[in-house]
């Protein structure tokens, strides 16, 4: 692959493996768009809980999966996301959207919209992306230059999140952590899951920035061709 050719990089794994640091440090290493795809899903779930959708019907959230506006900012340096113009990256990020987005995210109908679009922006990036979510490298970006699945042990993860929130009881973190991968795993459209052809790196015992340094010299080989 020359370097000029656009670079398209996906990187995949359960909630809190460390996907949104790494895919925002690597990108704005190497000069490529971010796009955070659960950003996405949590966008749809927040419009969804707004507008007094039952985020427990699946019928409802189908018909309703066409309407809000749902727009990202690739840049890693500063990742955005609106809902028919609205910056909801505060939002989408509360415990009431947390608990309802596997289910919301499980519907084909929010699936098949929310794909088109990270295709779309994914096929417009100049240099290349980096795109982070569940199932990137199986579904969305099957063609993906580079594929990655982070892993990390439950207790580590849930250590990286209690560590986000002040006075988090580490035991509920786990419990959430796990059945929100549990839900994302077992779902019938496009679960989590790891492409045959990705890079599986186990990030417990791995810092941050080797995690990214790993990641970076994976894109550099693809580059150089080897
Ligand atoms: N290798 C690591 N070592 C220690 N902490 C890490 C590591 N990777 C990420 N973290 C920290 O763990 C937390 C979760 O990371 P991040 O949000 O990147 O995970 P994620 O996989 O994107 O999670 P989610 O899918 O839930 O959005 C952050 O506070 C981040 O700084
Ligand atoms: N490609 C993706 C990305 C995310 N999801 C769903 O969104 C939830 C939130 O993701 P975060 O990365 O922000 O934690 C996640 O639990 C999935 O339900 C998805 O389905 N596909």
């Amino acid at each position: 692959m020359e370097s000029a050719t656009p670079v398209i990089v996906a990187i995949d794994g359960p909630s809190g493996t460390g996907k949104s640091s790494t895919s925002k440090a690597v990108a704005a290493q190497l000069g490529l768009s971010y796009l955070d795809t659960g950003a996405q899903y949590r966008a749809i779930t927040w419009w969804m809980v707004t507008n007094g959708i039952d985020t427990a019907d699946p019928f409802a959230i189908a018909s309703a999966a066409g309407k809000p506006e749902i727009v990202s900012g690739t840049d890693p340096e500063k990742p955005a996301i609106t809902v028919d113009g609205l910056d909801v990256a505060g939002p989408i990020r509360e415990q009431d959207v947390t608990s309802k987005v596997s289910a919301v995210s499980a519907v084909p109908e929010v699936r098949a919209r929310i794909t088109e679009l990270q295709r779309a922006i994914a096929g417009s990036a100049v240099t290349g992306i980096v795109v982070e979510g569940r199932d990137i490298g199986t579904t969305v970006l099957p063609d993906a230059d580079l594929k990655v699945f982070l892993t990390a042990s439950p207790e580590a993860r849930a250590a990286r999140r209690s560590g986000e929130l002040e006075g988090a009881d580490l035991h509920a973190t786990r419990e959430a952590l796990v059945k929100r991968d549990a839900a994302d795993s077992s779902r019938k459209t496009s679960p989590l899951a790891k492409a045959d052809d990705a890079v599986e790196v186990d990030t417990t015992d791995l810092t941050l920035q080797q995690v990214i340094e790993c990641v970076v010299t994976l894109v550099e080989e693809k580059r150089a061709g080897r």
